[in-house]
């Protein structure tokens, strides 16, 4: 059963399909395709090793009765070498069989894994969304091992097992068909006493690999966020929390093991009956003279063998049961479909130009009520900068998803140079439009291997280049190992900002013509977001760019500015036009309570900008901020082509073929520079936060407000500063 991405949703709540074993068995059984010759040799080596078992058994018999009851050494030779022998031959051939086994079992689980991590990676985000990443990795770890214990080790096992039984009860058949059909009656109690057990283990295994999955999650959450538990002093609710699941991991694991117990000792007393029964029938058999003591220790021998595989069989069915929970939740996670695939005969059309369209493009996301995007339309030329904004929700990042093609919409079309998305291959489309996120993604890896993901195989003078565009080179200069210093998400060695300068230089590697910006500056501070625009101009310069922000600092810059509201475009037009319409667009810019109307930063053109007076260390931000351009720069003669950086091939930099975009003139009502833009005076939240004057770093060309007084710290009803609102009365 495949499901849609619609059923994807229902995953996160509803229990796991339930599966019988054999549905299991078939469906990773192809995963053992290249290793079932091993197998069969595995299986080879097993049999061989219970045959010579069960001749070495023979011989016992006959050494009791020949040797040993006669106490003829000269009858001891001839069997005790033939004994060593095929104790030797079975010891080779089991130390093969099992080494052969490790290697085939293992290369399963290898294999299952790498299949199922590939499934996953193909995911739409909204799975990602749904399921908790504590749960995945539990499935894709411990999961997987239990399927190999039904799909390889179990097949062996149980081929290996009902071989040896087989072999035991012909011995026994042999030596005494109707002492052995005595004690095979009792045989079928093992299957019962395994039936018996068989519901309640693979329940209870269920019930561990669920609490299993949420012990992970809840540690792999809780130390994500341990800012916040330490901030907010959490750490009594999440021990709590993780106590909760513990538990429940805790009951299921006693459970299981009490089940299995019950049913081992159970098992032990049914094999207790059945020797007492052997020893009786053998001891009425000798006193009758039909049976010599020989015969009757042999046939108790092959018994003491015979059980352990019966037994195994049944113990298998256990295993297998408990396994079956296992591939449950393997197979729920691979029956979700990806959002979208690769066409059969994609598109190879070459490098495109970059146009955008947008057409009649509505869309929902699998298993949400209400659309997300409505009837969008609109079309972004080469070289255009076209910033999407509105308020929360409105469905901005939607359309980032579906312009990368992580969705299809459900009506309408994106096409990139007139061709649907969906006409390209996947992996082609995502080297023409490249995504700089929301939240800078870092490899665990150099910093070097960060930057060269944008572009693998780049040569280290092409990484250097984009370092150096995305004013990162400074910064990594000063790591200890420079370009190899490793680095994560996580790394206190980097700023915000300075993961962000990364990210920016890892896209100008990748050099693609089209690039959507998510919030390029948001969750930075302002002073680290000033320090990422030059970086950002320099990846926009020539490409088409459609960037999705609040930050309406960076509007006027844009030829367009699209407003969505509720899935749908409600404004359209430039800055200074949808200011002056004093529509949704003024609203939200109002909202910002910004005093800056016109930067022209997107635009300056760097080629006039003055060397940036000395750095001012900031913050700890080993780079310190950069100076904001001298109000000379700010006329916008256009901007600044930069790249294609040196694929690989050590080119420079500043390659031709990049036009760059359409370089509009100066737009009506841009200040000239910051001194005029710049409201001045202390406007509510500027002017206290960072007090006049250069000391604390205020760049120049910024006209400081007037000098305050004493900096006042509640108003005179004594509410305090900065809060027009009323004080937060509590709950
Ligand atoms: N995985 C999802 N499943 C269902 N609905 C979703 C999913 N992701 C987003 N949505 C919904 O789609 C709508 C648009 O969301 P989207 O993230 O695109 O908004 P946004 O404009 O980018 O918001 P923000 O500015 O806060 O990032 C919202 O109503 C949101 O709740």
């Amino acid at each position: 059963m495949r499901m849609n991405n619609g059923d994807a949703e229902e995953l996160e709540y509803a229990d796991a399909p339930t599966i019988l074993p054999r549905t299991a068995f078939r469906r990773f059984w192809p995963l053992t395709r290249g290793l079932r010759r091993r197998l069969l040799l595995v299986w080879l080596c097993t049999v061989l090793a219970a045959l010579a078992e069960t001749e070495a058994i023979l011989l016992f018999g006959d050494l009791t009765d020949h040797a040993l009851r006669q106490g003829s050494l000269a009858a001891f030779w001839s069997p005790a070498v033939k004994w060593l022998g095929i104790a030797v031959a079975g010891a080779l051939v089991a130390y093969a069989g099992n080494s052969l086994a490790a290697w085939a079992t293992e290369r399963f689980v290898m294999r299952l894994r790498e299949h199922v991590f590939d499934h996953v990676q193909q995911l739409p985000p909204h799975f990602f969304q749904r399921h908790r990443q504590g749960d995945l990795l539990s499935r894709l770890t411990s999961d997987v091992e239990a399927i190999e214990t039904m799909v390889v080790s179990g097949l062996v096992g149980a081929a290996s097992a009902a071989f040896s039984a087989l072999f035991y009860a012909v011995a026994a058949f042999w030596l005494r068909w109707d002492l052995a059909a005595a004690t095979f009656v009792l045989a079928p109690l093992f299957w019962l006493a395994a039936r018996r057990f068989s519901g309640s283990i693979k329940d209870v295994s269920r019930q561990g690999r669920v609490a299993d999955g949420a012990i992970t999650s809840v540690v792999e959450e809780s130390l994500g966020n341990i800012v916040l538990t330490q901030a907010y002093d959490r750490r009594d609710a999440e021990r709590r929390r993780l106590h909760e699941e513990a538990t429940a991991w805790f009951r299921a694991s006693v459970r299981s093991t009490r089940l299995n117990e019950a049913y081992e000792q159970l098992v032990q007393v049914i094999e207790t009956v059945c020797v007492l029964a052997v020893i009786g029938i053998g001891a009425w058999e000798i006193s009758t003279g039909r049976m010599t003591l020989g015969q009757l220790l042999a046939f108790a021998a092959f018994l003491g063998y015979l059980y352990p595989p019966v037994r195994g069989l049944a113990q298998l069915g256990l295993t297998v049961t408990a396994a079956t929970a296992g591939a449950e939740r393997l197979i729920e996670i691979l029956d979700v479909n990806p959002a979208v695939t690769d066409p059969r005969q994609g598109t190879e059309s070459g490098r495109p130009d970059g146009t955008v369209e947008v057409r009649d493009v509505s869309f929902r996301y699998p298993g949400a009520d209400r659309t997300a995007l409505e009837d969008l339309s609109f079309t972004v030329s080469p070289g255009e900068l076209v910033i999407i904004t509105g308020p929360s929700g409105a469905g901005k990042s939607t359309l980032s998803k579906l312009l990368l093609r992580f969705y299809d919409p459900d009506a309408g079309d994106v096409r990139l140079d007139g061709v649907p998305l969906r006409g390209f291959p996947l992996a082609r489309l995502r080297e023409y439009v490249t995504l700089l996120p929301q939240e800078t993604l870092v490899l665990h890896d150099t910093v070097r291997a960060n930057i060269a993901c944008g572009r693998p195989g780049a040569s280290d003078r092409a990484i250097e280049a984009a370092a150096r565009a995305a004013d990162a080179h400074d910064f990594i200069a000063g790591l200890p190992d420079g370009y190899d210093t490793r680095v994560d998400a996580h790394s206190a060695r980097l700023s915000g900002g300075q993961l962000q300068r990364l990210a920016i230089a890892r896209a100008i590697l990748r050099d693609a013509p089209v690039l959507v910006l998510d919030e390029p500056t948001t969750g930075l501070d302002a002073m680290a977001a000033r320090r990422v625009v030059k970086p950002l101009r320099r990846l926009m310069a020539g490409r088409t760019t459609i960037m999705i922000t609040h930050d309406l600092n960076l509007a006027p810059d844009a030829d367009r500015v699209l407003v969505v509201d509720g899935g749908r475009i409600v404004e359209t037009g430039r800055h200074e036009d949808l200011l002056a319409r004093g529509g949704a667009y003024a609203r939200l810019h109002r909202s910002q309570n910004n005093a800056v109307t016109d930067t022209g930063e997107l635009r300056m053109p760097l080629r006039q900008e003055q060397p940036p007076p000395a750095p001012t260390p900031v913050y700890g931000d080993g780079a310190g901020y950069e100076a904001y351009a001298p109000a000379a720069a700010w006329a916008r003669p256009g901007f600044e082509t930069y790249g294609p950086v040196d694929h690989g091939g050590g080119a420079p930099a500043d390659a031709p073929g990049h036009a760059p975009g359409p370089a509009p003139g100066p737009a009506p009502g841009h200040a000239p520079g910051h001194a005029s833009g710049h409201a001045p005076g202390p406007a509510p939240g500027h002017g206290l936060a960072y007090p006049p004057g250069p000391a604390l770093g205020q760049p120049p060309g910024i006209a400081p407000g007037p000098v305050p007084g004493p900096v006042p710290s509640v108003l005179s009803g004594g509410r305090p500063l900065f809060r027009g609102e009323e004080v937060w009365p509590g709950v």
